[in-house]
């Protein structure tokens, strides 16, 4: 299989702070990772190296086998934690907006996203509740028929049982050989749908192991391995 993301040898410093040094890994595509670690490690930091929002890092990032920058932006969908919508906007103009926007953007599959997520598009984006804004950030994003998706805790302000509809429906939204990494503390409710997790620590990837390993060889769940990684 082909490798979607190659980081290699990347440093990367903010301020006074290194937050990477030499940092490896490399993702395929058609893969569901999960990417875990404490408050600080790094996770969003990744993300947005990957997204091509972070500047003056130093090394490889490869994605698709292009270095990530303005072309890349083109097929990687990224979740963030925050928005910039106008508040008296409402879904259906956004969805115009992403449509014209992006060329990957797949508006009939938005507009199911909606439906499936109990989202009006005649609402403004400035009346929905936190969650419910939640909700709709994650349609935009896996309406675009991307290569890769960034999800940075996508759902942590959305009930449990939504969370668990959208998180086991995740599968049915993306193209089998696009791959997508998602940070979340929440481990039991990504467990099954995942088929890689990558540990990081201190800026550092302390453990990058495939499911199948983690519960057939190790015997673990993903919330033992997590104690055992961390709990040292
Ligand atoms: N603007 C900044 N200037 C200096 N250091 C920063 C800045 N933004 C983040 N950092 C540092 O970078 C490190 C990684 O932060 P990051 O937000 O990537 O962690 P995280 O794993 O996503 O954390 P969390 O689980 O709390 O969301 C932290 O030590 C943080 O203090």
């Amino acid at each position: 299989m082909n490798d979607l993301v190659k980081v290699e040898q990347l440093s990367y410093r903010k301020g006074m702070k290194q937050i990477f040094n030499a940092l490896d890994f490399s993702i395929q595509s058609g893969k569901i990772i999960a990417l875990i670690g404490e408050n600080g490690s790094g996770k969003t930091t990744i993300m947005r190296l990957l997204a091509g929002l972070a500047l003056n890092w130093k090394g490889q990032i490869l994605i698709d086998g292009c270095v990530v920058g303005t072309k890349t932006k083109s097929f990687v969908a990224y979740l963030e934690d925050k928005n910039n919508y106008q508040p008296n906007q409402r879904l259906e103009e956004i969805i115009s907006f992403y449509d014209r926007f992006y060329t990957d953007f797949d508006k009939r599959r938005a507009y199911e996203l909606l439906r499936f997520m109990n989202l009006s598009e005649s609402e403004k984006i400035g009346n929905l509740s936190k969650g419910n804004a939640e909700k709709f950030a994650l349609s935009m994003t896996l309406a675009r028929r991307a290569k890769l998706y960034l999800l940075d805790e996508p759902l942590s302000g959305v009930d449990l049982l939504s969370r668990e509809k959208i998180i086991q429906s995740l599968l049915q939204w993306f193209e089998e050989d696009s791959s997508i990494i998602i940070t979340t503390h929440q481990l039991r409710e990504i467990e099954n749908i995942i088929d890689e997790v990558l540990f990081l620590r201190d800026g550092k990837i302390i453990l990058h192991e495939s499911l199948e390993t983690m519960k057939e060889v190790k015997h673990k769940d993903l919330e033992a391995l997590y104690r055992e990684v961390y709990e040292i």
